[in-house]
């Protein structure tokens, strides 16, 4: 699996947790300090070090540097001016049957409110309409706290 914003490891944690035992989560944040916190949180944990892989990196920098087809799970929760390029990438980064999810996909019910034109909002109504619209995406708006948008992506 790919992550893209690791923070503190909260969301690392339940990823890692739900993934077979010998899964392997590749964890992308441009902030050394929130990858040191989340490394010390996932050892807390319990989680082996041989089950996470750090990379210290802007997004856009990393991603494409990552094997095309090579991850199960693409979990977004970094920068949302850059989530249309977070779709493109996870894409190309999903296995056919692969999953993207994006958190925050409401933005504080910003994102659902057309009187909200700040640019977060524009951008991820944009995303939405372009994971629901693409035919290689069966997407599915999950109403958590601030919205999971997730998508299949198929073959
Ligand atoms: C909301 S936090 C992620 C929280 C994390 N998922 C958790 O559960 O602890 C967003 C993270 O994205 C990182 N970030 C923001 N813009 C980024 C970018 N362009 N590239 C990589 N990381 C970025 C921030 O440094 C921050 O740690």
């Amino acid at each position: 699996m790919v992550e893209i914003g690791t923070g503190a490891g909260v969301s690392g944690i339940h990823l890692l947790r739900g993934m077979r035992p010998d899964g392997v989560l590749t964890t992308v944040d441009s902030e050394p300090d929130r990858q040191q916190l989340a490394r010390q949180a996932y050892r807390e944990a319990g989680i082996a070090a041989n089950r996470s892989r750090f990379i210290c990196g802007r997004a856009l920098d990393v991603l494409p540097r990552l094997t095309d087809g090579g991850y199960d799970l693409v979990f977004c929760d970094a920068d949302r001016l850059e989530c249309l390029d977070y779709l493109d990438e996870s894409l190309r980064l999903l296995r056919p049957g692969g999953v993207l999810c994006f958190e925050g996909a409401f933005a504080q019910g910003r994102a659902l409110d057309a009187a909200h034109q700040d640019a977060e909002s524009l951008h991820l109504r944009e995303l939405m309409r372009a994971v629901r619209d693409s035919p290689r995406l069966a997407p599915v708006l999950l109403p958590t706290d601030d919205g999971l948008l997730c998508a299949v992506r198929r073959a």
